[in-house]
């Protein structure tokens, strides 16, 4: 498909001009070669490579671009300038080893920009206008013009530059909403006077550039589509000045997942599998890693297409639904944009078939009993940890399915104070295997000694504490914590492990699972009798 071609919409990149125009978002010659070259794979039919008057740096970086990327077949490589010779003149050097070059002149239009920033005239701004397209021409076939803030001019005015633009040689219009003031409703109104009263309007790409003032500028540029447009400016991630500007992914998911509703805008049947774009949408989310890496704009987790929850579904019933028939909630596949697949993310909202789900993709196969526990424990750890990793399950499973001593000692609550300035005491309450609630405190060196003291000195069974270690199994700061305790009675060594995200608590859990495993030894080897009388605790 070539541009000329009014049949599809041609997608304009203005990342490397207006999305470095974002705050600290400033790109070096190399970088902005990278993110070009990425661009160029996603297809994007124009490529605003830079501002060349802007700065040496972005001279080269337009020039390198131009050179390197500006391939014959490949995309337009564009550079912005002001209606001033100078900045002309520097956009066509730097563009100048480019096949297809093209100079993007701008120009301000609304009263406030004449009266306050330009401190011209109509007449003054009318005739500029038309000179520097006129002189832009002199150097490339292919010049657009902008009238800038073109939302906020009087439309007459409007008509009449964007006519005498397009007699002095532009070849696209865009129309710029450069405050990000207009409404889906005013777009369509702006559009479709443009239309109607710029006679010659018909001879060029009608282009439109959303800025991001009040979230709109999506739902804007699909308004102009929808209204006979046929550019439209965007950026990866959505940044830009400001707000940011209207973002890709957005606009081509938009055209791609409602193509039948697109299609007839675009003087098609509705069912016509013709593209509606040029770009390969499976680069869209490694683009957009590259550009938030390189600017250093992390993308909100919950934006559009590739935010990181994008395609993640966190509660029960919507991930019984996507497990069942990924289509009851999604309206897009993960592949389309390249990730390889979608995410279900366990945690508090999670139902028993996605914890099912995930046991399965992990390798368990565990009993109707079995899995009841696990599924209790996991919502208890749920609603401490914010997200749930596989190694989270993994360390709830083998917790809660490990052998558990049938007879022994429970833990009912656990309770510590600690701190810098206060003596490190634990206040355990257990219930012994006759039934008996027995609560007890004392201190210690830290809260897990203390915890210790006071469970030993209610169990008084003798052992000897040879090892003790946390390790963290999952990541984070709310990271489960598996506890490991190893006990010494005569010469037999008794285990326990436990893990939970505080490790005060699977401590506990830990040295009453080896206790168990003591006592039952015990139980067994001497009989319950002798058991209780010659057992007295000792801890070291
Ligand atoms: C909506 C947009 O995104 S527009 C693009 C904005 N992007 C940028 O500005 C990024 C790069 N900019 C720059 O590096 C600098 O601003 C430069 C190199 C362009 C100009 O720098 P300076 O010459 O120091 O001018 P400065 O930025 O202070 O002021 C802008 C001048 O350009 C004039 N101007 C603004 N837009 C235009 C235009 N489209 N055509 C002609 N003149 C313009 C202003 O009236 C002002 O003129 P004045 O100095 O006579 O008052
Ligand atoms: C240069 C123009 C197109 C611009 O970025 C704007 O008006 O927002
Ligand atoms: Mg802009």
């Amino acid at each position: 498909m070539s541009i000329s071609d009014p049949d599809r919409i041609v997608i304009f990149d203005t990342t490397l001009r207006d999305g470095e125009q974002s705050p600290g978002a400033t790109l070096n010659v190399e970088e902005k070669l990278a993110i070009a070259h990425q661009l160029a794979l996603l297809g994007v039919d124009v490529i605003e490579a830079g501002f060349a008057i802007a700065s040496p740096g972005d001279f080269e970086a337009v020039r390198t671009i131009a050179k390197q990327v500006g391939v014959p077949g490949g995309s337009i490589i564009c550079s912005l300038a002001r209606a001033i010779r100078e900045d002309i003149k520097a956009a066509a050097e730097a563009l100048q080893p480019a096949a297809h070059p093209r100079i993007h002149v701008f120009l301000s239009t609304s009263d406030i920009h004449l009266k306050y920033q330009l401190k011209k005239s109509r007449d003054q701004v009318l005739a500029i206008a038309e000179e520097m397209v006129a002189y832009a021409k002199s150097f490339v076939q292919d010049v657009e013009f902008s009238p800038m803030d073109a939302s906020r001019t009087e439309p007459e005015f409007l008509y009449q530059v964007l006519s005498k633009t397009i007699a002095a040689g532009a070849t696209t219009i865009n129309v710029p909403d450069t405050v990000g003031i207009c409404t889906p409703k005013e777009m369509e109104k702006l559009i479709q006077g443009i239309r109607k009263n710029v006679p010659n309007i018909e001879q060029v790409i009608l282009s439109v550039h959303t800025q991001n003032d009040l979230g709109l500028a999506t739902a804007n540029a699909l308004a102009a589509i929808e209204n006979g447009v046929r550019q439209v400016e965007c950026t990866i991630n959505g940044i830009g000045e400001r707000a940011g500007n209207a973002a890709l992914e957005e606009i081509v998911m938009a055209l791609q997942v409602r193509k039948p509703y697109y299609n007839p805008y675009l003087g098609r049947p509705t069912e016509s599998d013709v593209p509606l774009v040029n770009i390969k949408t499976q680069e869209i989310y490694k683009t957009s890693c590259l550009v938030s890496q390189l600017t250093g704009i992390t993308v909100q987790p919950n934006k559009a297409i590739v935010g990181a929850n994008a395609f993640a579904h966190e509660s029960g019933v919507h991930q019984d639904g996507v497990i069942k028939h990924r289509e009851t909630y999604e309206i897009m596949d993960a592949a389309d944009i390249g990730l390889p697949e979608n995410r279900i993310v366990l945690g508090k909202h999670s139902g028993r078939n996605a914890f099912r789900s995930k046991l399965q993709e992990l390798g368990f196969d565990l009993n109707e009993a079995d899995f009841h526990k696990a599924f209790i424990r996991f919502k208890e750890v749920a609603d401490k940890k914010k997200e749930m990793s596989d190694w989270d399950i993994e360390a709830i499973v083998r917790d809660e399915t490990q052998i558990q001593v049938e007879s022994g000692f429970q833990l009912e609550h656990v309770q510590v104070t600690c701190g810098d300035c206060t003596c490190p005491t634990a206040t355990i309450t257990i219930v012994t295997p006759s039934g008996e609630i027995l609560t007890d405190a004392a201190v210690g060196t830290g809260p897990v000694d203390a915890v210790y003291k006071a469970i030993a000195r209610m169990v008084q069974i003798s052992s000897q504490l040879i090892e003790f270690s946390v390790q963290s199994v999952t990541e984070g700061i709310d990271a489960l914590g598996t506890v490991t305790v190893r006990l010494r009675h005569q010469d037999r060594i008794f285990s326990g492990q436990s893990s939970d995200t505080d490790i005060v608590v699977a401590s506990a859990y830990a040295y009453i699972n080896a206790v168990n495993r003591l006592y039952r030894y015990l139980q067994s080897a001497r009989g319950n009798e002798c058991l209780s009388s010659s057992s007295k605790a000792s801890f070291t």
